[in-house]
Parts: structure tokens; sequence; C-alpha cells
């Protein structure tokens, strides 16, 4: 299986069904720190990302955001003090797709590519 985080994004078409938990449990152990979730139906995978900073975590959220602009497919961001929290799912097929877990692997890249908080 060739590694989540070197892929892109493939256009996400409506009318493909959401992966199966079968299907989901294959993708989690690249990205063991997101947990898969249900919210209004439809199943997603979140990740909190902490800073000691705010600015930092200001900036961490841009940087996904660029990410998410380049590959067309876009995540829930939540920034608060402390924390960044991060919510990737699949609108048009309202459930998970392997773009999400592709994305859920680049946000990873992003985040440990950050230099240490002094
Ligand atoms: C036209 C545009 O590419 C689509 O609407 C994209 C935009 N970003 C997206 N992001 C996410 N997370 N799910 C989508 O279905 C989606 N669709």
């Amino acid at each position: 299986m060739s590694k989540l985080s070197e892929e892109k994004c493939v256009p996400c078409q409506g009318g493909v069904p959401p992966l199966s938990l079968a299907a989901i449990q294959t993708y989690l152990p690249e990205v063991p720190e997101w947990q898969v979730m249900e919210e209004n139906g439809d199943q997603k995978i979140r990740r909190a990302f902490a800073f000691r900073k705010y600015t930092l975590a200001l900036a961490f959220a841009q940087q996904v955001g660029m990410l998410a602009e380049a590959e067309g497919h876009h995540p829930t961001l939540l920034i608060e003090w402390g924390r960044v929290t991060i919510t990737w799912w699949t609108h048009k097929i309202n459930g998970l797709h392997r773009n999400d877990f592709i994305m859920a692997a680049r946000t990873d890249g992003l985040y440990r590519a950050l230099p240490a908080e002094d």
C-alpha cells in the first residue's frame, strides 16, 4: 500500500458510497492519532493538535487551509487557545473517502514539520 502522505486527492465525485467501517480500519494504522466519529449522521475523522501559543495555532491552521485549497478538499478547522481541532470528511458523499485519510496524513506531515515550540 502506498503511503497516504505521499498521495494527492482525487476529485471527489458524488455518487460513490462512503468508506465502510472495514475499509476505514485499513487506513487508520497510517493515521493512528485520528479518531473516527459520527456527527449529523456522517462519519468523520478528527484530531486535536496542541499549541502553547495561539499565534502558532493560527499559523498551523493557515497552512492546513492552504493545503486544502491546493487539493480542493477542505476540513473543518476549530482554532482555540491551546489547540487546533481538525475534522476531515467528504461532504459530497456524507462520509469518509480515501481523500480524507490522505489529507489527515498530510496534515500530520505539516504538524511534524513545525519547529519545536520554545
Ligand atoms: C467543487 C469543489 O471541488 C467541491 O465542492 C469540493 C470542495 N471541497 C470539499 N471538501 C470536502 N471535505 N468535501 C467535499 O465534498 C468537497 N467538495
